[in-house]
């Protein structure tokens, strides 16, 4: 069966820079798949290129049986390719559930299949499901911006859920929250992989988190691919501790 996500020979320059190496991997449906490296490694160029932000000199994405070449970033989410970013992207005078029906509304919202007052409902009753089943119900009518940083991110994750992609890329997500706090968002990924099927592919750096909950593994240095494939190889992988030792150094 072909993998839900294919990224074949992709190489992406910045004027001098070399942010990708003729990078290639594949995703298939249902994985948990991490996007490690040390610091300018190139990850978040990589998930600017999945999400059509960037477009790569050479190379292909292919997702959902598609070449996505040309297509808009709108596109690709239209097409259930959903994201998160590394600072947050919410809007902070909206309450959570305004928040989180934004992402519904991708879901009902085209094609208009529905009237509009039956997609609203539709919508909205879709966002609260998924505000309670990531436990935010509590929540659900304060300004965003006035929740701690924790909820705010997990309103975030909620909105990006609520759109049903079928592929959800989260830029750090476990980034600036506690352990407890990184447990609980472990916990509602899961979840949501079981119960909605999103695959999801996540760059961290948290290795401790990636290696507990990753069934699969893209270690990035200077644009290079290291190693790729299951977690537990990569912490015995020569070029891999070398890369991080040499980064902590
Ligand atoms: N828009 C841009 N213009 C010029 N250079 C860029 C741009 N985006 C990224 N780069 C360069 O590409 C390389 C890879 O950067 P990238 O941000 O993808 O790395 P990263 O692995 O996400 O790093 P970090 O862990 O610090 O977030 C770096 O050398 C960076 O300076």
């Amino acid at each position: 069966m072909e993998p839900l996500l294919s990224v074949e020979h992709v190489t992406l320059r910045f004027k001098g820079v070399l942010a990708l190496a003729d990078v290639s991997f594949q995703v298939p449906a249902g994985a948990f798949y991490a996007i490690i490296g040390p610091n300018g490694a190139g990850k978040t160029s990589l998930l600017n290129v999945l999400s059509g932000l960037y477009r790569p000199q050479q190379g292909h994405v292919r997702f959902d049986g598609r070449d996505l070449d040309g297509h808009s970033p709108q596109a690709r989410t239209r097409l259930g390719l959903g994201r998160t970013f590394q600072n947050l992207e919410i809007f902070r005078g909206m309450t959570a559930l305004e928040n989180v029906k934004l992402g519904a509304d991708l879901r009902f919202g085209y094609p208009a299949l529905l009237p509009r007052a039956r997609r609203e409902q539709a919508a909205r009753a879709w966002a609260e499901e998924v505000m309670d089943y990531l436990h935010l119900a509590p929540y659900r009518n304060v300004p965003a911006g006035m929740l701690p940083y924790g909820l705010q991110k997990r309103v975030e994750v909620a909105r990006a859920l609520a759109g049903r992609p079928k592929l959800l890329l989260l830029d750090e997500p476990m980034a600036g929250l506690a352990l407890e706090e990184k447990q609980d968002l472990a916990r509602y990924l899961l979840d949501a992989r079981r119960e909605w099927g999103v695959t999801l592919v996540w760059v961290e750096h948290d290795l401790r988190a990636v290696m507990e909950l990753s069934d699969g593994v893209l270690v990035l240095s200077y644009g290079e691919v290291l190693y790729e494939g299951e977690p537990a190889g990569a912490r015995e992988n020569p070029r891999v501790v070398e890369a991080y030792l040499g980064a902590e150094a």
